[in-house]
């Protein structure tokens, strides 16, 4: 089977569905999309946000273990990503929030030329559907941040317990402040989460229903699913350099192959790489142990793979104190800066941890990191929930993260066999300063729940239990029961060159290549500290926005 596309785009995921639903606008250009995961239609699974852990190790996941971790006593975790049409955006928490101004600022003086607040916020705005009055908790904000003629539809959970208006938002006042709208660029301080969901609903607003439903009889745009990318098949210019002609997939009738002008990898920041290094593109030493002839040198493909850190911590709450719900998730979500989250003194130990770099963070990054917590920005998210349980109580749930980790790993392909689970070490823990501030924001727990009003409903704590005490017993409990965001991000950095780079940050093209880009979350240089389907979003507007530009 052989056909012609003008843009051919390996991953129907978040953004890859973006850009090519944004692409098939022009109707003199054909888009193709090749999805490895289904359609996904009828799945409970994904549409209703309830079920958000139920995707978890069926089809729809694809699972990605680790390598063991060497600093968290080989624990080995298990990764997800969507593997569907839709991709992570059909399994997400549908958190929707926006990096700090100053996170744009910070990526743009590594190299990321034109990555400014300014630029995406266009793009934010473009996917977007905001709709303000479903806010129960906080209402009456400035919305000028947000695009109410988008794609994606952004409201506030609903029918939401009287807890968080009652003991919640009060208690966030009386240890630091609330914010009108975390999306604004601004994000610190308490909120009323914002999340992709229709507005009164249950069902999650994602790539694939918002997006590319709506547009799917587009005869110019044909989405391939179970269809699995092997490689890129290469030609030569005149001048004899590498020109991707197509791509060759698999699926479960046998090899097929497509046959396109341009190909755009967005099989996100975990498998875009693996693409790459099966067609010969990336760091000659790993293709060798692939015994895969190197086509295109590119040392950095797979390199500074980036992710946020964090746990649950629960309390019991007095029986009969709280009247529950029925919100989808936390309603009310913190983004708390260092100096919040740590007293003076362990201010001091955390400059003192922080002062040595590690072997596997750039110096540019680190830089840049010093001064993102020094400037006071989000370093912890802590999201507050409620979970009934069996015998009647309830649980205040604390979901407690480190924000802007130190640690780096890589992702690499395994094997030469297309359908081998790629090798991931994302080396957690690896920087000293990622374990010991986690178990300081675990600890930080304690100063809110024993504020008024939410001290009054307290009973006890169950986890981790306050005779974990110190830091060192809070780091003890947190190696086995640390879990992650999920927000990979890094691995195909959109940086110059020499800075890391692997794609050319203003046109998304790979470098050594002149037809082949990558957009997903791999091209994001550093992990800003909040959640990452916003940017993914953005990413593919922007890229959709500037290929057009070179097609008019
Ligand atoms: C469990 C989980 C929870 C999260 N929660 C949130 C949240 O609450 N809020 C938030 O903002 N972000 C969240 N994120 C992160 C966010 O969803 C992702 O960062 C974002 O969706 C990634 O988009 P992407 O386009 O880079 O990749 P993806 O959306 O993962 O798309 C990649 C696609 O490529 C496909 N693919 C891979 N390899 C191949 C191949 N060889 N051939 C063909 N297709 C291939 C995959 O199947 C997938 O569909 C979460 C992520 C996960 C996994």
């Amino acid at each position: 089977q052989s056909a012609t596309y003008d843009y051919v785009v390996v991953g129907g995921g978040t953004a890859g569905l973006t850009v090519a639903v944004r692409l098939s606008e022009l109707a003199n250009v054909s888009v193709a999309v090749l999805e490895a995961g289904g359609t996904g239609i009828g799945n409970p699974n994904i549409t209703d946000l309830r079920n958000r852990f139920l995707p978890y190790d069926t089809p729809i996941d694809w699972a990605l273990p680790t390598l063991p971790q060497n600093s968290a006593n080989g624990r080995v975790y298990t990764q997800r990503q969507g593997k569907v049409l839709g991709g992570s955006s059909a399994i997400n928490g549908a958190v929707y929030v926006r990096p700090d101004i100053r996170e744009f600022a910070a990526i743009e003086a590594l190299g990321a030329k034109g990555w400014t607040w300014n630029n995406f916020l266009q793009y934010f705005k473009k996917s977007e559907h905001f709709y303000p009055e479903t806010d129960e908790l906080t209402g009456g904000q400035n919305y000028s941040a947000h695009g109410f003629d988008g794609p994606i539809s952004v409201s506030y959970g609903f029918n939401v317990s009287s807890f968080f208006k009652d003991y919640a938002i009060p208690t966030i006042e009386n240890l630091g402040t609330m914010d009108d709208d975390m999306s604004d660029g601004t994000p610190i301080g308490g909120h009323s989460q914002q999340l992709s969901l229709f507005p009164g609903t249950y069902n999650r607003s994602y790539v694939a229903n918002s997006y590319f439903w709506p547009n799917q009889d587009r005869e110019n745009l044909h989405v391939f699913t179970d269809s699995l990318v092997s490689k890129i098949i290469w030609g030569e210019d005149e001048n004899g350099l590498a020109v991707a002609n197509g791509v060759e997939y698999l699926t479960e009738d046998g090899t097929g192959v497509l046959n396109a002008r341009h190909v755009i990898l967005s099989a996100g920041a975990l498998q875009s790489t693996k693409v790459l290094e099966l067609s010969g593109v990336g760091d000659p030493a790993v293709l060798k142990n692939l015994g895969i002839e190197n086509k295109i040198e590119l040392a950095n493909v797979g390199k500074n793979l980036q992710n946020q850190l964090g746990v649950n911590v629960i309390y019991a709450l007095k029986n009969g104190s709280v009247t529950l719900g029925s919100e989808t998730s936390a309603p009310v979500t913190g983004l708390l800066p260092a100096q919040q989250v740590l007293s003076d003194e362990d201010m001091e130990i955390s400059n003192e941890i922080r002062s040595t770099k590690g072997d596997d963070l750039p110096e540019a990054q680190y830089e840049a990191l010093q001064k993102l917590i020094e400037d006071g920005l989000a370093q912890t998210e802590m999201n507050w929930s409620l979970t009934p349980q069996a015998d009647g109580t309830v649980q205040l749930r604390l979901y407690v993260t480190d924000l802007h980790t130190f640690s780096r790993g890589y992702v690499h392909a395994n094997s030469s066999d297309p359908t081998a689970k790629v090798t991931i070490d994302p080396k957690y823990l690896s920087a000293e300063h990622d374990l010991w501030y986690l178990s300081k924001a675990v600890a930080y727990t304690r100063n809110i729940t024993s504020t008024e009003p939410l001290a009054s409903v307290i009973d006890s704590e169950l986890a981790p239990g306050a005779n974990y005490s110190s830091s060192e017993d809070i780091q003890e409990w947190l190696l086995p029961n640390f879990i992650t965001m999920s927000h990979f991000v890094g691995t195909t950095a959109a940086l110059p060159l020499e800075d890391g780079g692997v794609v050319d940050p203003e046109s998304f093209i790979v470098y050594g290549t002149s037809n082949v880009r990558v957009v997903d979350c791999g091209v994001i240089p550093l992990l800003p500290g909040i959640h990452t389907e916003s940017i993914a979003y953005a990413l593919g507007e922007m890229a959709a926005d500037v290929i057009k530009k070179t097609e008019c």
